[in-house]
């Protein structure tokens, strides 16, 4: 059995002392469980403040992005090295919200998720289709695509300790979910891309998050879903409540 991951990726919101305040609360109430791993991923101003609250719990704290290179002159950008330097272990990658903005590519992703291996960080590596491209039909070959090349080159070993989010582009922020149904539909393709890739011992290992408009509401049925690992949630992760309700449902899924 796969351990379930529920990680709340709070994109640009908080200011430190909400994220203090958040972190505070969710460690004195976060589920003693073995079936559940919870995820955090402030900005990066906050990672190491938090990375400190966290320590000796069962929250981690993950990094929403990462340069790929060791060092240089990237003005703004972070180095995996300096996220591990500061206790960081999950970097999430890809993000459809980084393709959009920062011109991100398949290319790029696949030299992140190599460098988070590198240098010893989980990554969690975001795919997902568009509105247009599902409506044509298209979302299996543009997933099973964005996950083949943002594993090119990346060992089964590897590979096999890797999370991949699969958030339908058009469920982000909209309040619309994909049923469960769908969802576990594309997250079994994807799960069949990692087989074709590596064979079925580390498709088995692989988890897979689903994420688009992820409630304490809709949750359970996600989670009760064959290949539905996790889920990846960005506004339903922002309040402690919201947050810890979802990690008790990974708890008991
Ligand atoms: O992009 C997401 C998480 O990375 C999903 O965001 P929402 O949960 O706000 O739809």
């Amino acid at each position: 059995m796969r351990k379930r991951i529920i990680a709340g990726n709070w994109k640009m919101h908080k200011t430190a002392e909400e994220a203090k305040q958040f972190t505070e609360e969710v460690l004195t109430k976060l589920p003693e469980s073995e079936k559940v791993e919870a995820i955090v991923c402030p900005p990066a101003l906050y990672l190491e403040n938090l990375v400190e609250m966290a320590k000796d719990s069962n929250l981690s704290i993950a990094a929403q992005t990462m340069h790929e290179a060791k060092e240089g002159a990237f003005t703004g950008e972070v180095s995996p090295a300096m996220l591990v330097s500061i206790g960081v272990k999950h970097v999430v990658l890809g993000h459809s919200e980084r393709r959009e903005y920062y011109n991100e590519t398949n290319e790029s992703v696949n030299a992140k998720t190599k460098a988070a291996f590198e240098n010893g960080l989980t990554p969690i590596v975001c795919v997902g289709e568009t509105l247009e491209e599902r409506e044509s039909d298209a979302t299996v070959k543009i997933v099973s695509d964005q996950v083949t090349k943002a594993f090119s080159d990346v060992s089964a070993e590897n590979a096999k300790q890797a999370v991949i989010a699969y958030e339908p582009i058009w469920a982000i922020g909209t309040g619309k979910t994909a049923t469960a149904e769908d969802a576990n539909e594309v997250c079994g393709a994807i799960r069949n891309t990692v087989e074709n890739l590596y064979g079925a011992d580390v498709a088995n290992a692989v988890r897979i998050q689903y994420g688009g408009s992820v409630n304490p509401k809709n949750i359970e049925e996600l989670l009760s879903m064959e290949h539905i690992d996790g889920a990846l949630v960005g506004g339903a992760s922002l309040e402690p409540a919201s947050f810890l309700q979802l990690v008790e449902a990974g708890a008991n899924a």
